[in-house]
């Protein structure tokens, strides 16, 4: 059983639990893998009961995946070191505000010999003006290495097993193909890229985006309008990895992490429905949040913000209108009804990035 690969998710939120139910069935279809599959839950009480217990005996996380069973090999663990310590692929799964807490509570206590992978689409500011990866994060705290998957997957989508597509970003090719193994089902098809930043970057981009969307929808402007954010905010997403992330492809924002991600969260998601809403009541995105999701995050709101700390502080806020627009309407220093006008002039730009 040592010499079995386990499997170790951090996070059972939304998309952590819709995970769980795919890995979970292929920990105990492929033999490489050990079939128990610990998951990490962050602790609450729901109704008197603790929400590892609910899971354990239910199989069902009714906080944030109602409606759906886990299968019984996916075993919900409080504490994470416990959850963690014996796995050799950790699975990061968070909403990306929490990471570095969990790396923190991790330093040291898992194997030198694990590699994680990171399904957190979000950045964090980092010393000295920008924004780190979050997937650089974790190796550098952890010293382990990160891959990325990210796709157009709305998690209750993906658990009621209704086709998509996802992009792992690996820069192994024989680890990737353990990752697929561990991922792929037949609903939820994975490709894997080597241009791993991109495809992490491409997954935290379009969160800003879908809070673009979700305003147009609010202001009525109709479809029309909507296709322009999704448009200019792909430009900037594409500028924005040019400039920063130069040897990147072009060809990885026509993977599932690019265009597709970009689409369906600008229809579908919660940044947008967020966003529609604030628009709607004049109420504050963080109220809303907490009326509407039932404890589910928005990552949109907080990566505008990031991004916004790097590009004020490289003078570059011009560069990319959309994304800084955005950011002023979140916080309160545009109105919503300025945003066509402040997102009408796109800056020239050519692009060096390749397919
Ligand atoms: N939900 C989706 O459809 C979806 C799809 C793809 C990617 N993602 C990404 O996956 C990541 C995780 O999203 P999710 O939907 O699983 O989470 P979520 O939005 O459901 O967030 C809830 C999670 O946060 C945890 N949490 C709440 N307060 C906490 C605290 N103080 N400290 C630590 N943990 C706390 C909760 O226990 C719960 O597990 C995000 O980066 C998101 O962008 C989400
Ligand atoms: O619901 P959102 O806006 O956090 O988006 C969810 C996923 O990232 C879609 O792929």
């Amino acid at each position: 059983m040592a010499d079995k690969i386990q499997v170790c998710i951090i996070g059972s939120g939304n998309w952590g639990s819709a995970i769980a139910k795919i890995v979970g069935a292929n920990a105990t279809k492929f033999p490489e893998f050990d079939d128990r599959v610990n998951m990490y839950v962050y602790e609450e009480m729901i109704d008197g009961k603790k929400l590892t217990e609910i899971i354990n005996t239910t199989h069902e996380n009714i906080k944030y995946l109602p409606g759906h069973q886990l299968p019984p090999n996916v075993v919900a663990v409080p504490d994470i070191v416990q959850a963690a310590a014996t796995a050799d692929i950790l699975v990061f799964v968070v909403p990306h505000q929490f990471v570095k807490n969990f790396c923190a509570s991790l330093l040291g206590k898992i194997k030198p010999t694990a590699q994680a992978i990171s399904l957190i689409k979000g950045f964090d500011k980092a010393e000295g003006g920008g924004i780190d990866l979050i997937s650089h994060i974790i190796t550098r705290h952890l010293k382990i290495p990160c891959s990325v998957l990210m796709g157009a997957n709305l998690a209750n989508e993906v658990a009621e097993g209704k086709f998509c597509e996802t992009t792992i970003g690996c820069r192994d090719i024989k680890y990737g193909k353990v990752l697929k193994d561990i991922f792929q089902a037949d609903h939820f098809r994975v490709s894997v890229v080597d241009d791993v930043d991109a495809t992490e970057v491409c997954g935290a981009l379009k969160n800003i985006v879908a809070c673009g969307a979700g305003f147009m929808d609010g202001l009525n402007s109709g479809d029309n309008a909507k296709a322009a954010v999704i448009r200019i905010g792909l430009m900037e997403m594409i500028r924005f990895v040019d400039i920063f992330y130069p040897g990147s492809k072009l060809g990885t924002f026509f993977e599932s992490c690019g265009v597709a991600d970009l689409i369906t969260t600008c229809y579908g998601g919660r940044n947008r429905k967020v966003s529609e809403a604030f628009v709607k009541t004049g109420k504050s995105i963080a109220e809303l949040e907490k009326e509407m999701l039932g404890g589910q995050k928005l990552q949109g709101p907080f990566t505008a913000e990031e991004v916004n700390y790097m590009l004020k502080n490289k003078n570059m806020e011009d560069k990319f209108p959309l994304f800084t627009s955005i950011h002023k309407i979140c916080i309160g220093e545009l109105k919503a009804t300025q945003f066509v006008e402040s997102i009408r002039n796109q800056p020239d730009h050519v692009l060096s990035l390749k397919a």
